[in-house]
């Protein structure tokens, strides 16, 4: 039971607490960690090396086995696009594991920390709608910019050599933001938890990614992100569980929601020594009631703008996103953006509501700088489990940081390669030569992933301040890529001046709020809210803004002739049916993913907060259903993301499974008849075209003796 002036002012965290040895004060621990790793540096070298050594040459491996058992040719197209095939249980966790950042794991449960409930629900729904509304972009571009390999090389087919090179800074600038946050938030983590030197992990971490993504490209991060997607699902029901119901300190609803009432009790005594400055402890300044359990948070909705901007940026101005649109099958696009966004909802908001609210539960010391280097989520599965949950978390968080940064290698490799090598440097390349580019382009971005990691590092960036940060930079982008696929009469020169002003604009009001505000700008009160919201909105509004303005004076009136004409470097022969490039079915998915997609999005972001409104401070029966909706979707989203990609590809899976166990020989002759067959049709445009003629006949005669012999249940 909680005690005013008591020591220890809670039994549950007495451990947290001293009394000093002159004056007999309470004295709370100043901060979690205190800087003491909880495994060895062994381990820490042992989950970065050893994972990424795995990762490395199983993903190399599985990218073999498809190579030879279902005949996938290893072209630069293949490198760079996956063959545009992929279905969308693939997709969808693709997008998961691309969108699980170290933030999603880490900065969600600061969030929960600050602000309690509101935390976590505004970061997962302010950075779920941006993947759900994407998928009407990914739908565009199989009608638009069927033969893209990248976002840039649409920007220069529709609007020229100097819109381009905005936009390819921009998106640079964006893969660079992102790869620096997953390194900031990995390599603290690690050095946190194991010791191991910070630099020494900044430059470990991609070490294995960079070499599954030289072996087998956009292919092989699929793959690899849909092994690490069920090891992070895997991990976060077990944590979510464990806080709810299974731990042995927290394990209810109940429980957690009478610490919350007890932990931040206007009764509390807060001064310094029995807490410090930047703990919790005590009221929320901002919540209603100063409460955790509200969605009434001044604070939380702040973050919640702030983070929806943001990731308007990470999203429609990181070209890994266009990449995966690109990849996929288009009948398979919309529906895996869908899927994708949906189930990653889960990820920030049951992991955020259980381990973020789950520190403030058990009232541990951990300070400011803890908080905002990401380490609020480690604190906490430390404290349930000791060196079990340190490891289940580091696993997590490397799984996060390496399938994420994989997808950041290939996205700048495709720019480099497309962009700047085939556009400006050697046109005519062949596609031995771009696949050459490719390569060297992951190994140069990846080592300097590292080098980032470092120099930020010492610069004293920390990953709260750079989440905020990134939609002023980059935010005055997102509208004028919008409207490139979806307004004929957005121009060039509004796109221009958009981007660069709303960004200049966005930088500007951002310090200049700081300095009214606080009086100094530097890294702690440029990271404060008030000038964060202000930066972001000004960035994305302003850019929106000139660029509309502009298309409005002078309309291009454009047609997507010239974004239809981009080539592929190597024609591949497509296995897909006809049926799927028809435009009324790209069309009717389009119609489909804009009623979801905005559908999900007033709801997340509009319906949900306002009904949750008047419960004021939650009582125990809306916190036990809030809690429930957390564990829910969490455990359903789960499921999910780990069975469907088995089931689309169990035809494939069988075809490597019994390749593997019978005649290599055999198999060797039918993939070179196979070869001879594809050269022919690709040489005689005819034959293919009576092939799938035949085809189709077969197909309809199959099933219509299927529907004359029905096979018996
Ligand atoms: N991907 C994010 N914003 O966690």
């Amino acid at each position: 039971m909680a005690s005013a002036i008591g020591c220890p002012p809670f039994e549950f965290s007495s451990k947290y607490y001293h009394e000093s040895e002159n004056g007999g004060l309470c004295v709370r621990q100043t901060s979690f960690f205190e800087g003491k790793p909880v495994l060895n540096q062994g381990v820490g070298y042992s989950v970065i090396l050893g994972f990424g050594a795995f990762f490395a040459v199983f993903t190399s491996f599985l990218v073999w086995l498809e190579k030879r058992y279902v005949g996938s040719r290893h072209t630069s197209e293949w490198f760079n696009t996956a063959g545009r095939s992929v279905k969308t249980g693939l997709i969808a966790s693709v997008i998961v594991s691309q969108w699980t950042w170290a933030a999603t794991i880490l900065q969600s449960s600061n969030v929960a920390w600050e602000y309690g409930v509101s935390g976590p629900f505004w970061y997962a729904s302010g950075a779920t709608i941006q993947v759900l509304l994407f998928g009407i972009m990914a739908i565009e571009i199989k009608r638009k910019a069927p033969h893209a390999h990248t976002v840039c090389e649409i920007v220069k087919a529709r609007w020229g050599t100097s819109t381009h090179v905005v936009f390819l800074f921009f998106c640079f600038l964006t893969n660079i933001i992102v790869t620096a946050m997953l390194l900031l938030g990995g390599s603290a983590v690690v050095n946190a938890l194991t010791g191991v030197n910070i630099y020494a992990a900044s430059f470990l971490i991609p070490l294995g990614v960079i070499v599954y993504t030289l072996a087998g490209g956009l292919k092989a991060t699929f793959l690899a992100s849909y092994i690490h997607s069920v090891i992070v699902h895997i991990v976060l029901v077990i944590f979510v569980y464990l806080v709810y119901t299974a731990s042995s300190e927290l394990g209810s609803p109940s429980v957690v929601y009478n610490r919350l009432l007890e932990v931040s009790s206007k009764s509390r005594t807060c001064q310094d020594p029995i807490s410090h400055q930047g703990q919790s402890c005590g009221p929320v300044s901002g919540n209603h009631k100063g409460s955790y359990l509200t969605m009434l948070s001044s604070g939380g909705l702040v973050f919640g703008i702030i983070n929806i901007v943001g990731n308007f940026g990470t999203v429609f101005v990181d070209n890994g996103y266009w990449v995966s649109a690109i990849a996929a099958r288009p009948s398979s696009t919309h529906k895996g953006y869908l899927l994708g966004g949906l189930v990653w909802f889960a990820v920030p908001f049951s992991l955020a509501t259980s381990l973020g609210l789950g520190a403030l539960a058990l009232d541990l010391p951990i300070n400011e700088n803890e908080a905002s280097r990401g380490l609020v989520p480690p604190a906490t599965a430390v404290a349930l489990m000791g060196k079990g949950g340190s490891i289940l978390l580091l696993t997590m968080l490397f799984m996060a940081v390496t399938s994420a940064g994989s997808s950041e290698l290939i996205a700048v490799s495709s720019l480099c390669t497309y962009d700047i090598y085939r556009t400006y440097i050697n046109p005519n390349a062949s596609g031995k030569k771009i696949l050459k580019v490719s390569r060297g382009v992951v190994l140069g971005f990846g080592c300097f992933m590292g080098l980032l990691a470092v120099i930020l590092n010492k610069a004293g960036v920390s990953l709260g301040w750079m989440y905020l940060a990134m939609g002023v930079l980059i935010g005055s982008a997102v509208l004028p890529i919008a409207f490139m696929l979806l307004w004929r009469n957005a121009n060039a020169i509004g796109a221009i001046l958009g981007t660069v002003l709303g960004c200049v604009l966005g930088i500007i009001t951002w310090l200049f709020v700081t300095k009214i505000e606080y009086g100094r700008i530097n890294l702690d009160t440029t990271g404060r809210n008030a000038p964060m919201l202000a930066g972001n909105l000004v960035s994305i509004l302003t850019g929106g803004v000139i660029h509309a303005i502009c298309s409005m004076l002078w309309p291009q009136n454009y047609d997507w002739s010239t974004t239809k004409q981009i080539t592929v470097v190597e024609k591949e022969k497509t296995y897909l049916p006809a049926e799927e490039f028809k435009e009324e079915k790209l069309i009717h998915a389009k119609a489909w993913v804009v009623k979801w997609g905005i559908g999900f999005t007033a709801l997340i972001v509009i319906l949900w907060p306002i009904l949750s409104l008047p419960a004021g401070e939650f009582s125990k029966g809306y916190f036990y259903f809030w809690a429930v909706i957390a564990i829910g979707w969490g455990t359903v989203g789960s499921a999910v993301i780990i069975v469907l990609p088995i089931m689309e590809s169990w035809e494939t899976i069988q075809n490597v499974i019994m390749g593997m166990f019978t005649n290599d020989r055999l198999l060797e002759k039918v993939e070179e008849l196979n070869f001879k067959l594809q050269t022919i049709i690709q040489a005689i445009p005819e034959a293919e075209r009576l092939y799938m003629l035949e085809k189709g006949k077969a197909k309809k005669l199959e099933a219509s003796d299927q529907q004359a012999w029905p096979i018996p249940a």
